[in-house]
């Protein structure tokens, strides 16, 4: 389960305070797909940093099955999977060598991360790669590999940023097909991304984020129901357009 309550992060810059998270609060379920989608600069990789305990909140706290990330960041990296657009593989070692040494990293004992391996390396479809050395991977192998790395640990948690990013219509199935599996599995799942058509397939709860407030929350069908609208495309668009003072007020 994932906690998220009254989060804020103010950054000051030269011309004033920018507000990238303003009391932001949400739940995400142990099998749930929540959606966390903003335009650019909404406050979504700042929302992720504090979760990730790698930037600490001015106010409100985020929770990982329990364990406060600002307070104990080691213990709640722990449960917490993270996959990125921008994931790396270290190249020099075999693709077997690299997931043990993350296993090692999260303290997954030898044995267990073995037995572990093997698992996801069915699930993934990556047992013919985990001797071949992980620089010599194509986009859509290095990909395969680190989801696997993301789930190495087995946390509860996972956030997933920009997941589908950059891949091909193969590699944004893979990705579909790993939410999947997250899903069938009872992790509590944060999806952020710029595509709403594919939010709309893949999520359970959406959280409108827009200067750094989350201004809609809920099923698609609250959300229809809340806005109008049929796609989140147009309730992006309304939501930028609107001169409604309580959806636009500036936080910067
Ligand atoms: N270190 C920082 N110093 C100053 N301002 C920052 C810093 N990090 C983020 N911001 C500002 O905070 C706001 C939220 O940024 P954030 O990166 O969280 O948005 P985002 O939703 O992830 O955007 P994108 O979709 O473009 O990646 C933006 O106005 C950004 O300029």
């Amino acid at each position: 389960m994932l906690l998220i309550d009254s989060l804020t992060k103010r950054f000051s810059i030269e011309s004033g305070t920018v507000h990238a998270v303003d009391g932001l609060s949400m739940r995400v379920a142990p099998g749930e797909v929540f959606g966390l989608l903003g335009p650019n600069g909404a406050g979504k990789t700042t929302t992720l940093r504090m979760v990730l305990g790698l930037l600490e909140p001015d106010d409100g706290f985020a929770e990982v099955a329990g364990i406060r990330t600002s307070k104990d960041p080691f213990a709640a990296k722990a449960k917490l999977g993270f996959v990125s657009a921008s994931d790396g593989v270290y190249p020099w070692l075999s693709v077997r060598e690299m997931l043990l040494y993350f296993a090692d990293l999260y303290g997954v004992a030898p044995q267990q991360a073995t037995a572990r391996l093997k698992e996801l390396a069915s699930v993934m479809q990556i047992e013919a790669l985990l001797d071949r050395r992980a620089g010599s991977l194509s986009t859509g192998q290095r990909q395969r590999v680190t989801l696997v790395r993301g789930l190495i640990h087995d946390p509860p948690v996972m956030l997933l940023d920009e997941p589908t990013r950059g891949l091909d219509v193969v590699g944004v199935q893979t990705i579909f097909e790993y939410i999947e599996h997250l899903r069938a599995a009872g992790k509590a799942v944060v999806v952020c991304t710029h595509r709403l058509d594919e939010a709309e397939r893949l999520c359970d709860q959406f959280g409108l984020l827009h200067r750094g407030r989350i201004r809609y929350r809920g099923t698609l069908n609250d959300l229809r129901e809340e806005t109008g609208r049929e796609h989140l495309v147009e309730m992006f668009v309304d939501l930028m357009n609107s001169t409604d003072p309580a959806l636009t007020e500036d936080h910067a």
